[in-house]
Formats: structure tokens, sequence, C-alpha cells
């Protein structure tokens, strides 16, 4: 399918309250001129950033485990999830957002990042991209505990990379980007 055009009809803001829900109605217009109007609703939370710990000695990752509302209200019994460091990129630049998040999440102050990929994570309504990054982690890199800043309440796991895989299959792991990032660094081969 080729571009469309859209011309925006009206751009309505539903909520404003923490972060940003907007009702937009558009028109799309197709190359033989055909023009139809959706209404969406469009829910912007800002994008943000994580990063998958790994050593390769070691054959470990480290992830994160928290309570987390919007899983509890849709069928996780706890709330808890386990998921890969991430936040909120706020005003930091991508890369900054990653490693800001190790250290406060995990501990860890990681050397070299490397840059996966940025995605989309719910794109049928949710404005965020994600950017992906992973890094070698070492127990000499620890500089705190971890466990997040304010009302934060982050367990740190360190997990061998098998067991993690091992997780993802049972289902006790399905938060969609620590899927992502643990299957990449068994593609790219990182731990064989
Ligand atoms: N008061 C209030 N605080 C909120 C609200 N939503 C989030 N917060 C606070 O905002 C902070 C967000 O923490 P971060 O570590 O920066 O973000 P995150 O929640 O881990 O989000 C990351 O993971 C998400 C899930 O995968 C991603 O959606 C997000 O982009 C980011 O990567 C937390 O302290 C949380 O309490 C809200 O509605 N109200
Ligand atoms: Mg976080």
């Amino acid at each position: 399918m080729s571009s469309l055009k859209i011309d925006v009809i009206k751009d309505k803001i539903l909520s404003e309250n923490y972060f940003v829900l907007r009702n937009i109605t558009y028109d799309l217009t197709r190359g033989s001129g055909e023009v139809v109007r959706h209404k969406r609703e469009v829910y912007d939370r800002g994008n943000g950033a994580t990063i998958l710990l790994y050593n390769r000695e070691r054959r470990s990752v480290v992830l994160t485990r928290q309570f987390r509302v919007a899983t509890w209200v849709n069928g996780n019994a706890d709330g808890m999830l386990i998921e890969s460091c991430a936040g909120l990129l706020d005003a930091d630049a991508p890369e900054a957002c990653a490693r800001k998040e190790a250290i406060e999440e995990t501990g860890f102050e990681v050397g070299e990042v490397t840059k996966l990929f940025e995605l989309y994570m719910s794109p049928g309504g949710v404005t965020e991209l994600i950017h992906f990054f992973m890094a070698e982690y070492s127990e000499a890199t620890r500089v705190n505990a971890g466990g997040g800043v304010d009302d934060e309440d982050i367990d740190v796991l360190e997990l061998p990379f098998e067991k993690a895989l091992a997780m993802v299959r049972s289902g006790e792991i399905r938060d969609g980007k620590t899927v992502i990032l643990l299957q990449h660094l068994q593609l790219l081969g990182m731990m064989d």
C-alpha cells in the first residue's frame, strides 16, 4: 500500500492527568482519491529505553521484578512482573537514560553499551517508542544495591541465561521488551 494523505479534523485531549490521552479524528486519502475517516484514541506516555545486562563469563543476565498495576488489572494475579531494566526518557538521550536506569534499578554502572533497535511497543494506540540496548556487567561494576528511586520497590534478579530463556518458555517471563532482548542475545550467539 502506498502512502496515505492525512488530514487531521480534530485533536482532543481526553486526559492529561499524568500522561496524555487524545482522541484524534482524521481523514486518510488513498492514491485512488478514496477518503476514509477514522476516530482513534492515542495514549502518549512518552518514550523509553531498556537495557539487558549480561555477563558472558558467568552466562548470566540481570533483570528486575516489580509490581505493575496495568498487568494486575489484566490477569496477572499478584501484579509482579519480571522485566529488563527500563525507564522513561524524560529529558535524557536514550543511551544516557539506559545507563541511568541501570544504576538506579540494578546498581550496575555499565561500560560499553550496544544499541540494538527502536521499537513501537503497542502501535494500535500507544505512541511509545522504546530504544533497546545491551551491555556487559560484572560484580566489579556494581555501585549500589539497585532497587529504584522514590516509591519504586524493585527486586534485582541475577539469573543464569538458560534459566531466563526457560522462564520465557514457561510464561514466568511475559514482558515483551524482555523476551525480545533475551531472544536477541540468543540470536546473536552471545552466550554460546
Ligand atoms: N504519580 C504517578 N506516577 C507515575 C505514573 N506512571 C508512572 N509513574 C512513575 O513514573 C516513574 C517511571 O519509572 P521509570 O523506571 O522511568 O519507567 P518505567 O515505568 O520502568 O517504564 C519503562 O518501562 C515501561 C514498561 O515496559 C515502558 O512502558 C516505559 O517506556 C519505560 O521503558 C515511576 O517512579 C512511577 O512510579 C502515574 O500515572 N502517576
Ligand atoms: Mg523502570
